[in-house]
């Protein structure tokens, strides 16, 4: 299925900075309808760099960033996310002093075609018991389950993940691995950052490995058996 869907969103010899440090170095990879794809890669080697960049969060930066046939490389962030891009960063970025209800409701909807606040519950059913709590009183489980949800409803179709894992209980990481794939089957093309290479190997149809600011290997879930070796290499572990 994948091999043939097209290409919603390439990125072409992306180069980014912080001021004078240069953080992307010529990336290249490209995301096909209805695929879920990784960047694995470790600490500092571009990952966030690159979402960032999609979402209109980098200014210094050349190269292309073509979603659906439009160039978003000079685009402002908030015509970025109208396009039908959505971006969970790694902090997550929920409101300590809103409710569950009101973080939910917070992303205004743009396209049609998004989740019902009935339908979010129903993947996180933790949240339900939660409705009235302020971000304050959320474990770290329930605030990335929150920060997913909050995305849900906005009708995006392309979901951006900045390591949704980072520092969970196994249990949790489990749940969400089972959200993304109910995500996937319904439709959603989803990027995802990932250092837990055990759990994006579950989850992916093709890996892309991240070193100093490009993407030097890309694995298809088919290709992974025979280059475990090498990617843990690349993640360091
Ligand atoms: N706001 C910033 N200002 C200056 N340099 C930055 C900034 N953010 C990231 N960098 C640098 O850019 C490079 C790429 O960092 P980036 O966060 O994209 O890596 P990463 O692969 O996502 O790693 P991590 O998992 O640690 O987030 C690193 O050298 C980092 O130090």
């Amino acid at each position: 299925m994948t091999e043939i869907s097209k290409v919603v969103l390439d990125i072409a010899d992306l180069h980014a900075w912080y001021g004078e440090s240069k953080a992307l170095h010529g990336m290249n990879f490209e995301i096909r309808e209805g695929e879920l794809v990784t960047l694995l890669g470790r600490n500092g080697a571009g990952k966030t760099t690159a979402l960032r960049c999609i979402m209109g969060l980098v200014r210094k930066k050349t190269g292309a960033i073509t979603y659906r046939g439009d160039n978003l490389a000079a685009r402002a962030p908030e015509i970025i996310a109208r396009r039908g891009i959505a971006y969970c960063p790694e902090e997550r970025g929920i409101f300590s002093s809103l409710s569950v209800a009101e973080n939910l409701e917070l992303p205004p909807v743009i396209a049609k075609g998004g989740m019902t606040v009935d339908e979010i519950l129903e993947l996180f059913p933790n949240l339900k018991a939660r409705w009235q709590s302020p971000g304050t009183k959320l474990s770290g489980g329930e605030q990335q389950m929150l920060a997913i949800g909050r995305i849900l409803r906005t009708g995006a179709k392309l979901l951006i993940f900045d390591e949704p894992t980072e520092g969970l209980a196994p249990v949790i990481v489990k749940q969400i691995a089972v959200v993304l794939e109910k995500l996937k089957a319904r439709g959603f093309t989803i990027l995802l950052v990932e250092q837990n290479f055990r759990f994006a190997a579950k989850l992916a149809d093709r890996h892309f490995v991240v070193d100093h600011g490009k993407v030097v290997e890309r694995f298809s879930r088919d290709e992974l058996a025979g280059n475990e070796a090498k990617i843990q290499a690349y993640l360091g572990v």
